[in-house]
């Protein structure tokens, strides 16, 4: 039975800001559900690959997307993913994998249906809210989501803490791959600027622990403001 209770965290932000990391553990930390969007999208280039189509012809992805059967947990210490019976959740980080996901998340259509899947999971939830992370949550997914904040740091932090991930990788081509795909994200939807009613949390000179405590600082400010508004103060 869908409940309509969850407290939403909404975080949005560039590839690289923490916001997979971070969100994982400000929702451990408050006893809540992790949706990670970005997931899905790398999930459908996937299956779209799987197929053998060409990502950029979106009639072609809109197509295979018909088919798509996507399972996620929500819970921040279970991140496998699993299309049909596949677990896909190591390839779904594939260089492969993340070069071809910008071309399907610029497909109007594939946006309406993952934005209901993510709004349709979270009801789901039986926690008492969820912390959704990606890039257009605090504006698209969630816009009224009570606590809403853009994780940001100077895109050569994000490019140097992407490649320490991917030691296998040339940190050069890591880093281009990196502003290649925020270019071409951030032409589809505006994660680099707040929106209004967005708190920033820029992460350039916090460690990961000061960065946890930074966003749940802004949770907690922002619900207790919220218990306040209701009781009338
Ligand atoms: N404030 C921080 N300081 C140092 N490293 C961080 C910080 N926040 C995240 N990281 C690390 O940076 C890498 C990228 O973070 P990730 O959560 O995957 O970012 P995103 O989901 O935004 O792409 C991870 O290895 C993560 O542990
Ligand atoms: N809410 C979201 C989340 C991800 N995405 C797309 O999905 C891709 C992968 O997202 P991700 O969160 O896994 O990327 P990283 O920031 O972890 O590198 C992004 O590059 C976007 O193209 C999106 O369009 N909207």
């Amino acid at each position: 039975m869908p409940r309509r209770d969850v407290t939403v965290v909404a975080i949005d932000g560039p590839a690289g800001s923490g916001k997979s990391s971070v969100a994982t553990q400000v929702a451990r930390r408050l006893g809540f559900g992790y949706l990670d969007t970005g997931a899905a999208y790398r999930a459908l280039a996937w299956h779209a690959l799987d197929h053998g189509i060409d990502t950029s012809d979106s009639t072609a992805v809109l197509d295979v997307s018909g088919d798509f059967d996507y399972t996620i947990s929500l819970d921040p210490d279970d991140n496998r993913v699993r299309v049909g019976d596949v677990d896909v959740t190591a390839a779904i980080r594939e260089p492969r994998v993340t070069d071809a996901v910008s071309g399907i998340a610029r497909v109007p259509a594939v946006r309406q249906t993952l934005t209901a899947l993510f709004r349709s999971l979270v009801s789901e939830s039986d926690r008492p809210g969820v912390v959704v992370e990606g890039r257009d949550i605090t504006t698209v997914v969630a816009p009224d989501a009570p606590v809403r904040i853009l994780l940001t740091a100077d895109p050569a932090v994000r490019a140097a803490r992407r490649s320490s991930e991917l030691v296998d990788q040339d940190a050069s081509v890591v880093a281009a791959a990196l502003h290649r795909r925020d270019a071409s994200d951030s032409s589809v939807v505006d994660f680099l600027t707040a929106a209004p009613g967005v708190t920033v949390v820029d992460s350039t000179d916090l460690d990961f622990t000061q960065t946890v405590d930074a966003v749940l600082d802004v949770v907690r400010t922002a619900l207790s403001t919220q218990t306040g508004a209701h009781h009338g103060r």
